[in-house]
């Protein structure tokens, strides 16, 4: 290699990287990925390897968008173990190519992104299935997830109340003291009577149970990414039309879906382009399970408003 890469770092993506830009551009790519080929999207489940010894995962997560020209791939690393220590659960770095000749464009901070991109994902989701009306927001959780979710889910909905509960009662405060929120005692306080929940924790046992959501609530679960996992309970997931971004990944990588065996009904690309109809007003669910297309797409945005600034 001739030269060393970009490596375009944290603040960086912070600064360029603004939701009412990636809404859209996740909404796309969610839809070009439920295409398949028509779509030009290639992107194989990604590969996740335990770091046993150390209680981590690792991933690696290749995409290539035809239509965005974004050719990328992410690692990732998730570390359920690092909360409380000052290391951040996820890690990770996006490669970015040029896809005409190969090239390597940049390395770009994945965390931001990561971060911004789900959130981004569950805001298309709850654009097309939570009811128009939807006042009360639900967040179960208050790490990086929750954070970035509060943030994408007002530029859907006019919420007229948050409210939070997480397992270590200072990390909720410490949540409500910085984005206006009510601090729950418990997950059933914080379910009941919300239009819109979302779950963004580190759960391997259900933390949500079918009586205590409102029918009609949209759901988006973002954690319990582990075949052995669940957020959600069962008869939750039983009873509600469950969405996915990868009907392939979620078969594969899903505790929610694989323990439940819930019927998925359609990927939120399906949605998007219109191949499915939106049943808002049911109980609805979108398994987040996070998709490479996801990042690549981001990653190719602040590539691309970077190099404009230079
Ligand atoms: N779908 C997707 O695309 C993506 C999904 N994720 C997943 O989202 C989830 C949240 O990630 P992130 O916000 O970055 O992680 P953080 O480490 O920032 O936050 C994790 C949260 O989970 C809570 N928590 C930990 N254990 C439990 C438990 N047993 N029951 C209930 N809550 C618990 C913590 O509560 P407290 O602090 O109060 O102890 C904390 O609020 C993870 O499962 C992660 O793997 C992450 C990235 C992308
Ligand atoms: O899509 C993603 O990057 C991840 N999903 C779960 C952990 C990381």
């Amino acid at each position: 290699m001739s030269r060393l890469p970009k490596y375009i770092e944290a603040d960086d993506v912070k600064r360029i990287l603004k939701m009412t830009d990636l809404i859209p551009i996740i909404e796309k790519a969610m839809g070009d990925f439920s295409k398949g080929e028509d779509g030009g999207v290639v992107q194989p489940v990604r590969s996740i390897i335990p770091v046993e010894k150390h209680g981590g995962f690792f991933g690696a997560m290749p995409a290539y968008s035809e239509n965005d020209a974004a050719l990328a791939t992410k690692l990732v690393t998730f570390y359920p173990k690092n909360a409380g220590t000052g290391l951040p659960t996820h890690m990770a770095a996006i490669i970015l190519f040029e896809p005409s000749t190969g090239e390597l464009k940049s390395i770009l901070d994945g965390e931001v992104i990561t971060s911004m991109r789900t959130a981004a994902a569950s805001a298309v989701a709850t654009k097309y299935l939570a009811s128009e009306n939807s006042k009360i927001l639900c967040i179960l959780g208050s790490g990086e997830q929750a954070r970035s979710h509060y943030k994408s889910l007002h530029h859907i909905c006019n919420f007229e109340e948050v409210r939070v509960w997480s397992p270590t009662l200072k990390n909720a405060q410490a949540f409500s003291s910085q984005l206006k929120s009510k601090v729950c005692e418990t997950a059933e306080e914080a379910v009941r009577g919300a239009d819109v929940i979302v779950t963004a924790t580190f759960a391997k046992q259900p933390i949500v149970e079918w009586e205590w959501v409102k029918p009609g609530a949209h759901i988006n679960a973002v954690g319990a990414v582990n075949i052995k996992w669940q957020e959600l309970s069962s008869e939750l997931m039983q009873k509600s039309v469950v969405h996915v971004d990868s009907r392939e990944a979620a078969m594969k990588e899903s505790g929610d879906v694989i323990i439940s065996k819930a019927e998925i009904f359609a990927e939120i690309g399906d949605l998007v382009n219109g191949t499915k109809e939106a049943q808002r007003e049911k109980t609805t669910v979108f398994k987040s399970l996070g998709i490479a297309i996801e990042d690549a797409v981001s990653a190719k945005l602040v590539y691309d408003k970077h190099m404009e600034n230079q």
